[in-house]
């Protein structure tokens, strides 16, 4: 990860992502961490995101604010995302990254799945942002980058209802871009490809299955969740400085 080129505005900025301790998050929180930026994360899965603060402190010398919470429990999130500007300063770079992506039929959702599975994969991305945004706006500046996913653009059938919650996601980063863009803040989504986390080896990946995926990338490798990093770090910082309401599409060019 040390190869990624060096933003320097993000030297000292207040970071703050959702799912930031396993997975691609992990990856974005040392990857901002190795930009020299405050970053705090919110994640509920505990000992994988301490583990991940000791990884990192060991690695660079410099320790991630993890904050334990539920990010479907809307009081929660805002108390979270409070001790990260009380511990870092005002939040300037906001990365929407939590999801769930559980398999599910048609037939077997039920209201109460619907409403659960929405909670994380959308509506938490609609309250960090709103609990972010008042200090943005003093500021007159900030970044906040979305995922979203190819999933719904390549009409993935496994999960309808996680589709619906990342296509809404572009819709969300467009509708925040508009209403922000008056107060110097920018929205932009990053919609990943098929990215081999451990996670998706242990629960969704096959031979076959991948193969038959890379087939249909232009480029012939395995996405890695490190690959994710430079996009995310170039939407966050200055150099993106008039790119908003934008969904980048990180997918080794899947047709
Ligand atoms: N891995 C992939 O193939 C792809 C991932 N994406 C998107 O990229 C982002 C990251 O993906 P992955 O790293 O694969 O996801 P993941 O499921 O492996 O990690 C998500 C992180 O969010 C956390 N999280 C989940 N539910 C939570 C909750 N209720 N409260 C707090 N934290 C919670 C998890 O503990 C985990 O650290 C997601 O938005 C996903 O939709 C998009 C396309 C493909
Ligand atoms: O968003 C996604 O797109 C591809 C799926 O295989 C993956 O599990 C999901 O996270």
């Amino acid at each position: 990860m040390d190869k990624i080129a060096r933003f320097p505005d993000l030297e000292g900025a207040s970071v703050l992502i959702t799912g930031g301790g396993t997975g691609i998050g992990a990856c974005l929180t040392s990857g901002f961490i190795r930009q020299g930026a405050r970053v705090a994360f919110i994640d509920i899965a505990d000992r994988a995101s301490r583990d991940l603060c000791r990884q990192i402190e060991e690695e660079t010398g410099r320790e991630p604010l993890f904050l334990h919470a539920d990010l479907r429990d809307v009081v929660a999130l805002r108390e979270a995302a409070r001790k990260a500007e009380i511990e870092n300063g005002p939040v300037s770079v906001l990365v929407n990254n939590a999801a769930l992506d559980t398999r599910h039929t048609i037939e077997e959702v039920t209201p109460e799945f619907w409403e659960d599975n929405q909670a994380i994969n959308l509506r938490h991305q609609f309250f960090a942002v709103q609990a972010v945004v008042p200090k943005m706006k003093e500021a007159r500046k900030g970044s906040i980058v979305n995922f979203t996913s190819t999933a719904f653009m390549i009409n993935g059938g496994g999960y309808p209802s996680y589709a619906a919650a990342k296509a809404g996601v572009v819709g969300l980063t467009k509708g925040l871009a508009g209403a922000l863009g008056p107060f110097g803040i920018r929205v932009n989504a990053i919609a990943p490809g098929w990215v081999l986390t451990e996670r998706q080896r242990a629960l969704w990946v096959t031979k076959e299955g991948l193969q038959a995926h890379i087939d249909r990338q232009c480029l012939k490798e395995e996405i890695q969740p490190e690959d994710m990093v430079g996009p995310c770090l170039f939407l966050a910082s200055s150099a993106s400085r008039m790119m908003t309401a934008q969904t980048m599409i990180v997918d080794a060019g899947t047709v």
